[in-house]
């Protein structure tokens, strides 16, 4: 792979920055990669990891002559970073971000651009549970999608540029409309987690009851939500704060269904919930065949409940 760009700045290293920044190195995409962070533990441990080639606690530092700049924080910390990186840009600079929400990221950070640079909002839809620097790993993004919801108007060559860089880290590239993409993500991805974290809970609150019985005897059918509901707290504040419409009308539609669910259960109207999971059982094998790896998520690393994991 040829060198993409001269400086990558990168402002948060955590699993997805650090996951950029391996990829950076490991196909040799620029000739330069600066990492800020806030913390300076943080940015310490990224040093020891030697993932990039200059580090600092200033993300205005960081981005001074950066050819690209990439921000990888909680969506909450969006505004506060385009604040403080505003003024140092480079003229043709391409700010892009990896937000899971990206209506409330547009309207943190698009105000504080400045004309001569090229904001170009992005979501790699790739993760685990981990977070921190060292949770990242090589080739994290192969195969998934990252979804642009790029700003009327935007220039087509750095669009070209951001999706050729993407491209390199082996996703496949889609536009969508932020708003459009907020309610996509709100079932796939933000209710799943949402949904994960409250029954974990309340198996926590069940403890009471049936006195340690539900960690000890849970099957692989909790194990999994342990596994969602193990992700970092702050990120998914933020998502549940800022994607806050799509979410409340995605878990309206959700507790309608299972309604429909429980009545069915409580009336022993068996072909209701046959057919029901019939269908849903069809969506896992199409998202097979579609290629999606399902089980990748855990990336073969010992689940959250086995020992040492
Ligand atoms: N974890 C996932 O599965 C996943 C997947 C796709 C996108 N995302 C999105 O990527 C972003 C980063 O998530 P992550 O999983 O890498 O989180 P993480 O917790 O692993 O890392 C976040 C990083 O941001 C830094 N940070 C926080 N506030 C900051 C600030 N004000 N200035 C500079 N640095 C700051 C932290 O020190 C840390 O280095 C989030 O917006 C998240 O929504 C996450
Ligand atoms: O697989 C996981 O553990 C993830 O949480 C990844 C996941 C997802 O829900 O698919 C989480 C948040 C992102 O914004 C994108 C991807």
């Amino acid at each position: 792979m040829t060198v993409q760009f001269d400086r990558i700045a990168l402002i948060g290293i955590g699993l997805i920055g650090s996951s950029i920044a391996h990829d950076i190195k490991r196909l040799g995409l620029a000739k330069e990669v600066v990492i800020a962070t806030r913390s300076a533990d943080t940015l310490k441990r990224a040093e020891e990891l030697q993932l990039g080639d200059r580090y600092t606690t200033s993300s205005a530092e960081a981005v001074k002559d950066a050819d690209l700049v990439i921000v990888s924080v909680p969506v909450g910390a969006s505004e506060s970073v385009a604040k403080e990186i505003a003024g140092s840009l480079k003229p043709g600079a391409i700010v892009t971000d990896v937000g899971s929400t990206k209506a409330s990221v547009i309207a943190q950070m698009q105000p504080h651009m400045p004309p001569h640079v090229h904001f170009i909002p992005g979501h790699p839809l790739a993760g685990t549970e981990k977070s921190g620097p060292d949770a990242g790993f090589p080739g994290l993004f192969e195969g998934r999608w990252c979804i642009f919801t790029p700003i009327a108007g935007t220039d087509e060559a750095a669009l070209k540029r951001l999706r050729q860089f993407w491209e390199a880290l082996g996703s496949k590239v889609d536009e969508m409309d932020p708003e459009h993409h907020d309610k996509v993500l709100a079932i796939v991805s933000h209710l799943p987690h949402i949904i994960a974290y409250n029954i974990v809970g309340t198996a926590d609150d069940l403890e009471a009851v049936t006195e340690s019985e539900v960690i000890k005897y849970s099957a692989s059918g909790f194990r999994d939500f342990t596994r969602l509901a193990a992700s970092d707290p702050t990120m998914w504040r933020d998502v549940c704060l800022h994607n806050k419409d799509a979410i409340l009308e995605m878990l309206a539609r959700f507790s309608e269904d299972l309604a429909y669910l429980q009545r069915a259960i409580r009336w022993g109207e068996g072909d209701k919930i046959f057919d029901l999971f019939t269908r849903t059982r069809s969506i896992r094998r199409s998202i097979i065949q579609a290629g999606q790896d399902v089980d990748a998520p855990d990336f073969g690393r010992p689940h959250p409940l086995e020992k040492n994991a």
